[in-house]
């Protein structure tokens, strides 16, 4: 059984109010437990936006190539680390690319030098680059043993690619079909299902115990499946997995919003370029990265849980992965709606910014 985040957790969250409505808030300044930074010069572009406010990142490995061993993780490191503004202290957390051939070993030896934080498995053919991901889930099974014996969080893109399921029932599928034999199978995995998004995943990562977590992103807080095909297609709404019906992002609300320390912040923060969105056969990905922390604090606020912010962004996610949570803090300032920027630019290209379609009246101080 999971506990809510305890009171006492909360001493570092100060809000100022006046009257009744909280116009100012106090946070340890936030994690983003899933992010897609890229290479080259998408990466310069974007690393200082997630830079900006987050204090670390699980880095998500799905390069072209892939990132799959610890000597790669190291070199991709140091790549982030000089896109980096001068003077920041951003911290990239790792992660390595589970292939088929993964060697137990360099997992292994990759986490004792302090290269990596977790491992991703992504099923071959789920989503972006991931032609290099696992077909036979037999073949891992050593590796995720071994990852259990050393304390290796596994990272999980929880779809299925069968053909004859419905790209809107995949998650459901694949948490019966591949995460629980998984789990039953490999005793002491500590696992997060990566960017939930329907109620049978925030239901299966609740009941899970202590060695399962979720992360929740910022834009299935915000859009349902109308979104993105209601009134014309919305290339820029369309990530995976796809956004669900609304009674889905209600459970996800619900979720994030309850302090249970099973649920926390990754944002899914996927760039891609404009041309490669609005296409006839657009990528999947929101980026996000820019305007969550505004984003989050209007969802948070409508409902009712602004006070619970700070164990989704900021505390859940660190106990999971066993480590503190950070020093630093970020305030929100409530005020006359706040504008970012509709598209960040990059050498490859212009990349579209999140739109919630509702003004922000929380500013990042
Ligand atoms: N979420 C997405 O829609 N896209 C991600 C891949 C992923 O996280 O599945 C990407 O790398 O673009
Ligand atoms: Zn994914
Ligand atoms: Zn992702």
């Amino acid at each position: 059984m999971k506990t809510l985040v305890r009171p006492c957790l909360w001493r570092g969250l100060r809000a100022r109010a006046i009257g009744e409505a909280m116009t100012q808030i106090t946070l340890r300044r936030p994690d983003d437990w899933h992010l897609h930074l890229r290479d080259g010069a998408m990466l310069r572009a974007v690393a200082p936006e997630s830079a900006r406010h987050f204090g670390r990142a699980i880095i998500m490995p799905n390069l072209v190539p892939p990132v799959v061993t610890g000597a790669q993780a190291s070199e991709y490191r140091e790549r982030i680390l000089a896109a980096l503004p001068e003077g920041s202290d951003f911290t990239p957390l790792m992660t390595l690319y589970l292939t088929e051939e993964t060697d137990p070993a360099d997992v292994v030896a990759a986490k004792q030098a302090g290269i990596i934080t977790a491992v991703k498995l992504y099923p071959a053919g789920a989503t972006t680059n991931s032609a290099s991901g696992v077909r036979d889930f037999d073949k891992v099974r050593p590796v995720l043993e071994a990852m259990a014996e050393h304390g290796v969080p596994l990272c999980v893109h929880g779809e299925v690619v069968d053909g004859d399921v419905d790209i809107f029932d995949r998650e459901a599928v694949f948490i019966d079909r591949v995460l629980d034999p998984i789990r039953r199978a490999t005793p002491g995995l500590r696992l997060v299902m990566e960017h939930i998004t329907t109620k049978d995943g925030a239901d299966y990562a609740r009941s899970g115990g202590d060695n399962l977590g979720a992360t929740i992103t910022t834009h299935h807080l915000v859009i349902n499946r109308n979104h993105i095909l209601v009134g014309g297609i919305k290339p820029h709404y369309y990530c995976l997995p796809v956004a669900k019906r609304e009674s889905h992002r209600q459970a996800l609300l619900e979720a994030a919003t309850s302090g249970d320390a099973s649920f926390f912040l990754g944002t899914d923060s996927a760039p891609h370029t404009d041309p490669n969105k609005e296409s006839a056969c657009g990528c999947a990905g929101c980026f996000t990265a820019t305007n969550t922390m505004s984003v989050l604090a209007e969802v948070f606020e409508a409902a009712g849980a602004l006070d619970r912010l700070e164990a989704f962004t900021s505390l859940n996610g660190p106990a999971f992965y066993g480590l503190p949570a950070n020093e630093a803090t970020l305030t929100l300032v409530k005020g006359d709606p706040v504008q970012y920027p509709p598209k960040i630019l990059t050498d490859e290209g212009a990349v579209t910014v999140f739109e919630p379609g509702f003004p922000l009246h929380w500013r990042v101080d």
